[in-house]
């Protein structure tokens, strides 16, 4: 990569910094695919795009030819051709990420970006190199984090774990199925120690004792935290539960960006993994939705506002959409904001197409549980408000306002 920098040179130096690399696809397809596969998904994009976009577009993909060319060049190292390689799919990445409202950016491999002034590049002092928010600090780490477990287990490793892994349980069959029995949205009860939001929520946090907690009050699923920095989970976690003999079906609550950690959940015995559009492309949420369907898992796709309800709705296969009330970013917590997405026609392609609604987040009180229940959720997931609980199976009484157990 250093090899590669030129100062003043607005390609290469471009190519040093906007290296962001384009996961969802790096495992299964080979790059040249991918390139190809990226470049015309930009030329389709151009037709939605002002002028003054099709012109950057048009740029970049200049950018891109010329860094091709360069690959002829016998003194870059293969290395180094990896690294154009990830440029320009990243750049590719970036724009497909902004044109479908994506805010969270990926992690700058290394450094902030330039500035220019006329042919002078200045790289300002951190710039670039700071999240925006906490999602884009955990999205950050988390890039580190799975590239590090990727070192340590490769997806072939993973793939031969499959065959001995539990079998997969019906996530989405458990909701609907206690949904029809209890006539209240079937719940998804939350093994959550501590948020960035709320700091530790409790300090004698046994993840056993408290999924049997609640399957025994009559959860219908249970989500298992797996992030250990930001929210002091993890697999092991999740292994234990799904190796105690609850037999609720397990949702892996983590950060995914990339298909390994979906081998990676099922391999640990998840039957459903949550995917994030306020982070992945419409094009990743796609793909991690087939991989899900190919090896047996639920996908609960999670939005927080119309634009990302939109993306999600004009995706085929989707059978699973989450509605955050607490926006990742700021952690303002808003139960209206179910309601609000579920209004008028989007409601109605929802009920057409048999979506399931989840409800996420804020719920605390039978009245939170009807009013989210009005706006049409089929289930919800709840952390704070019954983990809190001495005993957690009461605390999912009294937040149902009655018992819910079988
Ligand atoms: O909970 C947080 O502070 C948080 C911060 C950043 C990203 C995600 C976060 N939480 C994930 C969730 O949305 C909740 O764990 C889940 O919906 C349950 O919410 P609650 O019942 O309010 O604990």
């Amino acid at each position: 990569m250093e090899g590669l920098y030129v100062v003043n040179s607005r390609a290469n130096s471009s190519a040093l910094f906007s290296a962001h690399k384009f996961r969802a696809h790096q495992l299964l397809n080979p790059i040249p695919q991918k390139i190809t596969y990226l470049r015309s998904m930009a030329q389709t994009h151009m037709l939605n795009h002002s002028p003054h976009k099709q012109f950057s577009i048009k740029a970049q993909m200049a950018e891109i030819n010329a860094g091709l060319a360069s690959m002829s060049n016998p003194t870059i190292s293969n290395e180094d051709l990896l690294k154009i390689k990830e440029w320009e799919i990243g750049i590719l990445q970036g724009e497909l990420a902004a044109s479908q409202g994506i805010s969270i950016r990926r992690r700058p491999p290394s450094g902030p970006p330039p500035y220019y002034v006329g042919p002078f590049e200045f790289h300002l002092q951190n710039e670039g190199k700071t999240p925006c928010n906490i999602l884009e600090e955990i999205i950050w780490y988390k890039d580190v984090e799975v590239s590090e477990m990727k070192k340590r287990k490769s997806l072939s490793m993973l793939k031969m774990l499959l065959d001995n892994a539990p079998p997969a349980r019906d996530f989405v069959g458990a909701l609907k199925a206690a949904n029809l029995r209890t006539g209240v949205p079937g719940l998804i009860a939350e093994v959550k120690k501590a948020s960035p939001s709320r700091g530790v929520m409790r300090e004698d946090f046994d993840p056993v004792l408290i999924a049997k907690a609640y399957e025994k009050g009559g959860a219908a699923c249970l989500s298992v935290l797996t992030d250990e920095k930001f929210f002091q989970g993890s697999f092991e976690n999740l292994e234990v539960i799904r190796n105690s003999g609850v037999q609720c079906p397990l949702l892996c609550k983590e950060f995914i960006i990339d298909a390994w950690q979906i081998y990676y959940a099922r391999v640990k015995g998840a039957d459903a993994i949550l995917l994030i559009a306020a982070v992945l492309l419409d094009l990743d949420i796609k793909y991690m939705v087939t991989i899900c369907k190919l090896i047996g898992l639920a996908a609960l796709v999670e939005v927080h506002n119309e634009r990302e309800m939109d993306r999600v709705l004009a995706l085929e296969g989707i059978e699973l959409v989450g509605i955050n009330n607490r926006d990742l970013g700021t952690f303002k917590v808003d139960i209206s904001n179910t309601k609000t997405l579920l209004e008028g026609e989007r409601g109605e392609r929802i009920r057409e197409r048999g979506i399931i609604v989840v409800g996420e987040s804020g719920l605390f009180t039978p009245a939170d549980i009807a009013y989210v229940q009005g706006a049409g959720v089929k289930a919800v997931l709840v952390g704070e408000s019954i983990v809190k609980q001495k005993d957690p199976t009461a605390g999912i009484a009294g937040l149902f306002g009655k018992n819910i157990a079988s």
